[in-house]
């Protein structure tokens, strides 16, 4: 089976994900998709030999080029780790309950545009939340929206800033990713 990872950033769970499928005879990530140039997810792509497709944000909200980047590559999962772009209903619809994405709390709340990386941690504190978490869910043509496949928490504690709670999410992150991933998989 072949993954498809898109990212607008670092890449840390691209990298997680990628070595969870290293030796797998399941599944393995065949196609990196970004939006941004220069972004630490490419240098991930390049040295771990994966094709990667910096995307056009024309072409991508108003034609069909990336569905069809995506079926000649044969992808049967599309993977959404840290991408900042909505994902266009034509592409939801090509790939039914075969995108998923992961989110820094626990949805629906501190959810939707712009809540992402530190705002997040920020909100989630600032509103004195007692716990956060990841979610992973399908994605719809909503922001942070679709059925939710996995929600993961952690404890905040009085002396917890945005950098430790953030620290505290990536590690489920982390964790959990590639074994939903995997379970996906094993699924379609
Ligand atoms: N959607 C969010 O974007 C971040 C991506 O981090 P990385 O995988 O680029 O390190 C993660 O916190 C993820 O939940």
């Amino acid at each position: 089976k072949n993954i498809a990872i898109f990212a607008s950033g670092t890449g840390s769970n691209a990298q997680k994900i990628i070595d969870h499928f290293r030796h797998s005879d399941i599944a393995r990530v065949t196609l990196i998709v970004c939006n941004k140039p220069g972004a630490g997810v490419l240098q991930i792509a390049e040295r771990e030999n994966i094709p990667s497709v910096l995307i056009d944000k024309t072409a991508f909200f108003n034609s069909d080029t990336y569905i069809k980047v995506l079926q000649d590559a044969k992808i049967d999962l599309v993977v959404l780790a840290g991408f900042l772009w909505k994902v266009p209903a034509n592409l939801v619809q090509a790939f039914p309950n075969r995108i998923i994405n992961i989110h820094p709390a626990l949805l629906p709340k501190f959810g939707g545009k712009g809540m992402y990386g530190h705002f997040v941690h920020e909100a989630v504190i600032a509103a004195g939340e007692k716990e956060s978490g990841i979610t992973i869910h399908f994605v719809n043509e909503k922001y942070d929206d679709g059925e939710t496949i996995l929600q993961e928490r952690c404890e905040i504690t009085a002396d917890d800033t945005p950098e430790t709670v953030a620290k505290k999410v990536q590690a489920l992150e982390h964790r959990w990713f590639p074994v939903i991933v995997e379970r996906l998989l094993s699924k379609i």
